[in-house]
C-alpha cells in the first residue's frame, strides 16, 4: 500500500495494490585471462523458468534487499557473499497493465567466496559480459543489463500488459534514468 500526503491527511492510493512484490537481482562478476564474466542462472522453476536472469528472489520477513541478495545466491547457486560487498546498480519498477508488480534492487559484486553449483531453483553458468543470452532473459533485461555490467547504475520503470502471470505479459515500453547516486540519496540499502 502507497500513501499520499495532503496537509490534513494520510489517504491509501487506490489505484497502487497492496501486493507488490520487492525483490533483488544479484550479478557477481570475475575477470578470467583479461575476459570479463557474469554469473547468471537458468531459472529452473517459478517466474521466468527457463530464462536467464542473476540470481535472486523475493525479500522475506524483516530482511534488507542486501540480506535478501546474499541469502537467494546461497540459496541458488551457493556463493556466500559478505553484504558489504554488494554494490548497488539498480532500482527497477515492473509494472502489469499499469499496477506496480514488482520492484526490484540490483546488485553487483567482485567479491564472493565457493564456486557456484546448481540448485533446485537455478542452473548457473558464467557468460563473457559481451556474450550474454539476452534473447532467452526477460524482454527488459536487454536495456538496463549492459549499463549494470559496465559499472553503471539505472534506475528504470518497465510497463507490460495483457494480464497475468507477468512472464507471459507484453512488453509495452519503459523509462530509463542512467548514472543515479544511490548513495547521495539514501537508497543504497
Ligand atoms: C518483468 N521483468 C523482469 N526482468 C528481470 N527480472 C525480473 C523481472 N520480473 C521479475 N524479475 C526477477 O525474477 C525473480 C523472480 O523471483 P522469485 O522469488 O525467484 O520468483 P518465483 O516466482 O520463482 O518465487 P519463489 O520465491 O521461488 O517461490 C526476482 O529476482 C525478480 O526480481
Amino acid at each position: 500500500m502507497t500513501f499520499e500526503a495532503d496537509t490534513e491527511r494520510v489517504y491509501p492510493v487506490p489505484d497502487e495494490p497492496a501486493t507488490m512484490i520487492e525483490a533483488t537481482l544479484c550479478f557477481p562478476l570475475r575477470d578470467v585471462g583479461g575476459t570479463e564474466e557474469v554469473l547468471l542462472i537458468e531459472k529452473r522453476r517459478g517466474l521466468g523458468e527457463g530464462w536467464y536472469n542473476g540470481p535472486g528472489g523475493k525479500l522475506e520477513g524483516e530482511e534488507t534487499p542486501r540480506e535478501c541478495a546474499v541469502r537467494e545466491t546461497r540459496e541458488e547457486v551457493g556463493l556466500e557473499i559478505d553484504p558489504a560487498d554488494l554494490e548497488k546498480a539498480g532500482e527497477l519498477e515492473f509494472r502489469l497493465d499499469g499496477d506496480r508488480h514488482t520492484f526490484c534492487h540490483v546488485f553487483r559484486t567482485r567479491q564472493f567466496a565457493g564456486e557456484p553449483h546448481p540448485s533446485e531453483e537455478a542452473y548457473p553458468e558464467w557468460f563473457a559480459v559481451d556474450d550474454v543470452p539476452y534473447d532467452r532473459m526477460w524482454e527488459d533485461d536487454r536495456l538496463w543489463l549492459p549499463a549494470v555490467l559496465e559499472g553503471e547504475t539505472v534506475v528504470g520503470e518497465f510497463r507490460f500488459v495483457g494480464g497475468k502471470p507477468l512472464d507471459e505479459a507484453e512488453f509495452a515500453g519503459h523509462d530509463l534514468e542512467r548514472d543515479v547516486d544511490f548513495d547521495a540519496i539514501g537508497r543504497s540499502r
